[in-house]
């Protein structure tokens, strides 16, 4: 016999369809017989399963339980699993949040969280979805859709708008949410839409997230998204943050990766291809335009690619970089080897031991060409930077001016009001930078 436990809201709810609608999971976790426990803590109401069917609960109500914050519907039923050998070697479950969790990208990644293709197969998972009031309903519908998964990692799910409530002990906050470009558009021009959304959910992931958060940020522009989130993070490391730069990365390889630094059949790439014409100039700008050109063809902006890309970039921080090789994410320059102007957020060679940290690859070599470019994104970044001084300044409680000594104990910097130059931005243009 199976027993699980049911939160009283949750009862309160129960409709006749609901109560059908727990057979398949709970037949799921029989079929591994593993014994439904109820998870200790949330004792409210009781029902026994016998062979596929939920009895009338009866309500036992405690004060721990009101305190909860409530989790979408079938998730209200969490589960120790203590029959099972295999789930006996799951890890601790992590929590995972998610913003923009209604959006296009989101749809493709949430359901690799929740299947192990991101933290492995032995991972247990917490999905805290974060919407927009407009997007709220839409959300509901991919916890519904999540339910309707039977993902047997997939431990909770909560939703809500408040990322106070959905980034509280977050271990990796994934921040998707914001206005995409259309057509026409530069990346930068995003700016002033989704700037603000990034200083607010700073402070947010401040006040509330695990205190080791690795922060991921996608949203466009995301370099300096990332930067105006650390910025009004300071209780999280700074070098927890990072932009989702990959993508390009993976867009890169997909055409010749780094022409200087790979190889084929162990030679390099420009002993091989001799066309320097094509790898500095069509292959360059290729993937710079890449972007821009899906938006045309799609009339919105890569999705799963991204959601393929975002995967790609934790798998990268929680498993160890094979040997002689690198993944590029944007993170923040403090110390960076290659004369990057410091306190930026910029994409670098990494590796990883595995441990969801980094280390930067100090020996990557650049030609002439290569440095001009990269000049041209900082030279952008810094100016993008400028753009947002106001909300990295004044109001930040991470110092521009001062990153030293204990987190928590900088300077704070004096703001700087820069008008934006209607010119000023998207000289390199197109590439996450
Ligand atoms: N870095 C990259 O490689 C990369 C690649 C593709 C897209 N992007 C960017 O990712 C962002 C999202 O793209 P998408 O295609 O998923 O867009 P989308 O419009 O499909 O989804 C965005 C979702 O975010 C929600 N949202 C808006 N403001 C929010 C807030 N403050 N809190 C929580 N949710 C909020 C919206 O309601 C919407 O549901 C865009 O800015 C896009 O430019 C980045
Ligand atoms: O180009 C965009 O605006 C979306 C995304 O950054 C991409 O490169 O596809």
């Amino acid at each position: 016999m199976a027993v699980v436990e049911l939160s009283p809201s949750y009862r309160t709810q129960l409709k006749p369809s609901q109560i059908s609608s727990l057979s398949p999971r709970i037949l799921y976790h029989r079929q591994f017989s593993v014994q439904l426990v109820p998870k200790a803590a949330r004792a409210g109401i009781r029902c026994s399963v016998v062979q596929n069917q939920v009895e009338a609960p009866v309500a036992t109500p405690t004060k721990q339980e009101s305190a909860k914050p409530e989790c979408y519907g079938i998730f209200c039923l969490t589960y120790d699993l203590k029959a099972e050998e295999e789930t006996k070697l799951w890890k601790k479950l992590i929590t995972v949040a998610v913003s923009g969790a209604a959006g296009m990208i989101s749809n493709h990644l949430l359901f690799k969280l929740a299947a192990g293709e991101v933290f492995g197969p032995d991972q247990p998972i917490a999905l805290k979805l974060l919407g927009s009031e407009r997007s709220f309903q839409a959300l509901e519908g991919v916890a519904m859709e999540l339910e309707d998964s039977l993902y047997p990692l997939l431990r909770e799910v909560s939703i809500g708008i408040d990322p106070y409530d959905i980034f509280k002990d977050a271990e990796w906050a994934l921040l998707i949410g914001a206005k995409p470009r259309g057509p026409g558009m530069e990346r930068s021009a995003l700016l002033d839409i989704n700037g603000q959304i990034f200083a607010e959910q700073g402070n947010a992931l401040n006040a509330v997230a695990s205190r080791n958060c690795k922060v991921i940020v996608v949203g466009n522009p995301c370099n300096t998204n990332a930067l105006i989130c650390l910025k009004n993070a300071p209780n999280i490391p700074a070098k927890n943050f990072h932009a989702l730069t990959r993508l390009d990365e993976n867009r890169a390889k997909c055409q010749v990766p780094d022409f200087l630094n790979a190889k084929i059949d162990g030679r390099p790439v420009i002993e091989v291809i001799k066309d320097r014409k094509w790898l500095e100039e069509e292959f360059t700008e290729k993937v710079q335009k890449r972007g821009g050109e899906l938006i045309k063809k799609w009339g919105r902006s890569s999705a799963a690619s991204t959601a393929v890309s975002i995967v790609d970039a934790i798998k990268s921080l929680v498993t160890p970089t094979p040997e002689g090789d690198w993944f590029s994410s944007g993170v923040y320059t403090n110390g960076n080897p290659y004369g990057i102007a410091e306190d930026l957020v910029f994409s670098m060679p990494c590796r990883s031991k595995g441990d969801g940290d980094y280390e930067l690859v100090k020996d990557v070599i650049f030609d002439d060409h290569l440095w001009n470019r990269i000049k041209k994104s900082e030279e952008e970044l810094l100016a993008e930077k400028r753009c947002v001084a106001h909300l990295i300044g004044e109001q930040s409680k991470r110092s521009a001016i001062k990153e030293v000594g204990p987190i928590g104990t900088e300077v704070v910097g004096t703001p700087i009001h820069v008008q934006r130059e209607p010119n000023e931005l998207g000289s390199v243009g197109d590439t996450h930078i």
